[in-house]
């Protein structure tokens, strides 16, 4: 895995190498574990229960530090002096609301991100209104969090990450508690970052989320890396089956037909049309 410099041309955002952690009562939930990134992905990560995806997400954002290993974000190494740099270019919304969302209301909660930033008030004020419109959470916005109900405060969360508008967007299990129209809207608004070059990490355990959305997948296990690369790792079933995951639903489907093999077996909804009207030209 290369290196990369502060200034340099970067094609990997986010390198991660033999990144080690062990919790306050001996869970070692990183174990050498070594991945990259890619400027301007997509990127599911994928592990089942317990592989270590939160951990090492609250280390691309500085939260967790580096006990042993390394982690390079833009070519800046993530060490408790460029905690803030780092804040700056990662914008993390963690699985739970309730460890992220903690303001006086929701326009506060999403006002603080900026505020550190040292935008200006104007700059904050705008930023925060398009923001939580966004989202949809803009009649709340006088609301204290503690009364949102847990999707709600998971879009404020989402809003928090949106008005700093960073370099990276990580998400951690962004789905989850969100009713499909929020899951729409979070989707429009990652197309959105993805189209303005920004890169996109997402844990999740839902392969058709990761079969429709990603263009790139880690699998994780144990703490260490089960396997990178494009898509049809999604449709790998030694590797999917070693992470205690399923296949996406459109493959399950399309890999009891004899006419599919694995290489050839649809994993998104367009792909599924596409093979069907050619299977019915056939007939
Ligand atoms: N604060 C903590 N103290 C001790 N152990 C922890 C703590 N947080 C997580 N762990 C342990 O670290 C390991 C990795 O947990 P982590 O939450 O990173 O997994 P995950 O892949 O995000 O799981 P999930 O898919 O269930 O969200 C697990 O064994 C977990 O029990």
């Amino acid at each position: 895995m290369g290196t990369v410099n502060k200034g340099a041309d970067i094609e990997n955002i986010i390198e991660v190498n033999d990144l080690h952690y062990r919790y306050k009562d001996d869970t070692h939930a990183l174990k050498g574990i070594s991945l990259s990134v890619p400027k301007g992905s997509r990127t599911a990560l994928v592990g089942p229960n317990g592989a270590g995806k939160s951990t090492l997400l609250l280390h691309l954002n500085a939260i967790n530090l580096p006990q042993q290993g390394s982690i390079k974000v833009a070519g800046i190494e993530v060490s408790p002096a460029t905690e803030k740099e780092i804040r700056n270019k990662v914008g993390l919304v963690f699985q739970d609301p309730d460890d992220q969302v903690f303001a006086m209301t929701a326009w506060d909660d999403v006002a603080f991100g900026p505020l550190n930033m040292g935008l200006g008030r104007d700059e904050v004020k705008s930023r925060v209104e398009d923001a939580l419109k966004l989202v949809g959470m803009w009649e709340f916005k006088d609301k204290a969090p503690h009364h949102l109900s847990f999707g709600q405060k998971k879009r404020v969360a989402i809003a928090g990450v949106v008005a700093m508008d960073p370099e990276v967007i990580i998400l951690d299990e962004p789905t989850a508690y969100l009713d499909p129209g929020g899951q729409d809207v979070l989707m429009e608004i990652l197309a959105g970052f993805y189209e303005r070059g920004k890169t996109i990490l997402l844990a999740t355990h839902d392969m058709d989320l990761a079969a429709e959305w990603a263009d790139r997948i880690i699998v994780i296990k144990s703490g260490r890396t089960l396997a990178e690369g494009g898509k049809e790792l999604l449709v790998n079933k030694d590797i999917v089956s070693q992470a205690n995951l399923r296949l996406p639903i459109v493959a399950q489907i399309f890999s009891r037909l004899p006419e599919f093999t694995p290489d050839t077996l649809p994993y998104t909804v367009d792909e599924a049309v596409k093979a069907i009207r050619k299977i019915s030209q056939k007939g």
